[in-house]
């Protein structure tokens, strides 16, 4: 597996770094981390290695000249203290306080790079007898260190690398184009705050400009940024494939996208389609508003034409399986007497043609459960049609589901086509992560529902089709009711007849009869028992493993089992995957208790806020890691952005924090239970 290392003074920056990166980085590169304060005695040869400042690499350049790449991480500052700073008057006397000489001399030049050179900095660190009094005291998240006496305070709380260094790392690795966490909606609105807040020090910052403007022209997706009045303020270089760039410069968005386009209307609305000239336009809008209230969209555009290879090869994967259902109920092993109950309610349900919803994590078979309902029930000779609502967005689902009128848009085939709706007539139709369907198509779902009908895109007329639905989620939908991401009419007209799949780790005593069962099917000959490829110590970690992951995640593993033994030995619990065995390590130290377990991770923030009035977003994520909930500042961050929106908390500017509003503390009174 590849690996990155971070190396930083102290144990809080790197602990923020480590899991801003893994935010980013997702399970394909390993994230190590080495704090000086602790103690580092190796010296690192990973393909990239990051340094949070000037002075580590000062004190370990020796460890890291075998590294292919060293990058010296430029922190972010936030862009929330930008307006504090600037309200500091010139050559003003400024306290520094950090915990040690050398983080302070770091913040220092740290914000001298950033403009903020016209002040005169002193030094504070914890021991120092004697030090400069002065009126202000600015501090990287240490407040508590600050000496009596200073009248204004200003925490610019930052630990986190930003942006640029982050693309940086990205680009090393090779992975930008491919991160998908990097496409997240988060990612640009860090972008964002970077590029407005440019203009306010305009001159001083024109280095993170040019690096600002490089990411956005990487970015994977074209992109336009327009105020209220769709005048045109940014567009990236992928954005100039789709229109010309002297159009852009010169007209507005209505004048690009047509009278009909309205911002905000189209706020509410993800996946727009436009027809504009010859082009047949994906578009999505998302607000954006700042700490002034100042309002910028940003709209992620896709050509329809160009888009059809991805959308070939992800119809081939939508339907694999296209069709037909090759699993039975004894397909589906257990020795638990839950599943056996739950095995024989399906098999009942099986019988009738109500809609049927399978709730449970993922890879606990919900879809084999599915398949073999289908198989059982007098349809089982009619179609079997598998579709994933997770995997496309809601225009191309659309079209997926309900077929399309000849014509409908460019691309289309002259004849139009069917839906998977029609496809599966007088069979079933499997509508995988149901929870994850987009609002707007939830709306279109119920319809069909209710009418039995499905009318095809660009169509007038409904076709009545007979279908069995079965539809599963791995994610709690009363709670997505509750948070308003599930419509509540469409969740009551699929919980007919529900049915729940259990994880492996309630039904210990499937464990080791499915590893058994995967080695026979893995392996190239007759495996006996276990331990002729695993010994005592591997076995006893993958009884009592969490499995998250569930029986796919014990697939896996049982075929990394059987590719990786020595040819006569057996398998160790060293030489087992090193993600199963972090995943049972993490899983000690950061489950839940039991009550807050049904709290969704808005919820726990919301609640946070609900017990400490006028708190930050560093304190929240100190609050939920103290309650052994670890979210990350870019999260909480979005968290926070949601819960405003709903109306549930107001977001304070500088120091006073988040309050949480009458409707706010009604919600947490009547959901969650203090
Ligand atoms: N009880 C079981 N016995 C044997 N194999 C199982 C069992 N449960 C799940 N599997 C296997 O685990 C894999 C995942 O199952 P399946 O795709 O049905 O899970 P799922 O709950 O639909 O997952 P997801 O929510 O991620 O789509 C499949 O390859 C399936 O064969």
């Amino acid at each position: 597996m590849r690996t990155i290392s971070v190396i930083s003074l102290g144990e809080n920056t790197l602990h923020s770094v480590v899991e801003q990166l893994r935010r980013y980085l997702g399970e394909e590169v390993e994230v190590r981390g080495f704090s000086l304060e602790r103690g580092m005695e190796q010296t690192l040869d990973d393909e990239v290695v990051v340094l949070t400042g000037v002075t580590v690499y000062r004190l370990v350049y020796e460890k890291v000249q075998t590294a292919k790449k060293v990058i010296i991480a430029r922190r972010a500052l936030r862009y929330e203290f930008i307006e504090p700073l600037l309200s500091i008057k010139e050559n003003e006397n400024v306290l520094l306080v950090n915990d040690t000489e050398e983080s302070c001399t770091e913040a220092i030049d740290q914000l001298k790079r950033h403009g903020f050179d016209s002040f005169t900095y002193h030094p504070y660190f914890p021991g120092m007898k004697e030090y400069t009094p002065c009126p202000v005291a600015i501090t990287p998240g240490e407040p508590h260190l600050i000496p009596k006496r200073v009248q204004e305070v200003i925490d610019i709380g930052t630990r986190q690398m930003d942006i640029t260094t982050i693309t940086e790392v990205l680009v090393e690795l090779g992975v930008l184009e491919t991160s998908g966490s990097l496409a997240s909606a988060e990612y640009v609105k860090d972008i964002m705050n970077v590029t407005k807040h440019l203009s306010t020090l305009n001159q001083r910052l024109d280095y993170s400009n040019f690096l600002t403007t490089t990411i956005l022209d990487k970015f994977p997706k074209a992109l336009l940024f327009c105020n209220e009045a769709g005048e045109i303020t940014y567009f990236n270089e992928k954005m100039t494939h789709i229109f010309q760039e002297r159009e852009m410069q010169e007209f507005g968005v209505q004048d690009l996208f047509g009278d009909d386009f309205v911002l905000t209307e189209a706020y509410s609305e993800r996946d727009h389609i436009v027809h504009v000239r010859d082009m047949t336009l994906i578009t999505s809008v998302e607000k954006i508003e700042d700490h002034d209230e100042v309002i910028t969209y940003l709209l992620e555009v896709e050509n329809y034409d160009t888009f059809q290879q991805v959308d070939r090869e992800l119809r081939k994967k939508l339907k694999s399986h296209a069709y037909t259902a090759q699993y039975k109920f004894e397909h589906l092993h257990t020795r638990n007497p839950a599943m056996k109950e739950m095995i024989g309610l399906a098999k009942t349900m099986a019988r009738g043609h109500s809609t049927i919803l399978i709730q449970g994590e993922s890879g606990t078979g919900k879809e084999i459960l599915a398949q073999s309902i289908h198989n059982e029930s007098a349809r089982s000779k009619r179609p079997f049609v598998a579709v994933n609502l997770a995997a496309l967005s809601s225009s191309i689902l659309e079209s997926e589901l309900f077929g399309y009128e000849s014509g409908a848009f460019t691309g289309a085939h002259k004849r139009g086509r069917k839906g998977l709706f029609e496809e599966a007539h007088t069979g079933t139709i499997f509508m995988d992560e149901i929870g994850d369907a987009p609002l707007e198509l939830q709306v279109k779902l119920l319809r069909v529902l209710q009418e039995g009908a499905v009318r095809k895109v660009g169509g007038t007329e409904q076709v009545p089709v007979d279908i069995r639905i079965i539809a599963a989620t791995n994610k709690d939908l009363e709670q997505r009711v509750r948070e308003g991401t599930f419509r509540r009419d469409l969740y009551y007209r699929l919980n007919i007849l529900p049915i729940e799949t259990l994880p492996l780790r309630e039904r210990r005593e499937d464990i080791l009869p499915l590893v058994q069962y995967y080695l026979n099917h893995f392996a190239q000959e007759q495996v006996y028992g276990l331990s002729q490829y695993i010994d005592e110590g591997a076995i006893s970690f993958l009884e009592s493993h969490p499995w998250p992951g569930n029986v796919r995640e014990l697939m896996n593993v049982v075929e990394f089992i059987v590719n990786m033994r020595s040819v006569s030995g057996k398998l160790t619990y060293e030489e087992l995957p090193a993600y199963i065995k972090r995943e049972g390590a993490s899983d000690q130290g950061n489950r839940k208790a039991d009550n807050s377990f049904m709290l969704s991770e808005e919820e726990e923030v919301l609640l946070v806020v609900y017990q400490k009035f006028g708190i930050g977003r560093r304190k929240i994520v100190e609050e939920l890691k103290q309650k052994g909930i670890h979210i990350g500042e870019g999260k909480v961050k979005s968290i926070i952005h949601s819960l405003k929106y709903k109306g549930w908390i107001d977001v304070n500017k500088g120091i006073r924090g988040c309050t949480i509003t009458e409707e706010g503390r009604i919600y947490v009174k009547e959901n969650i239970n203090v």
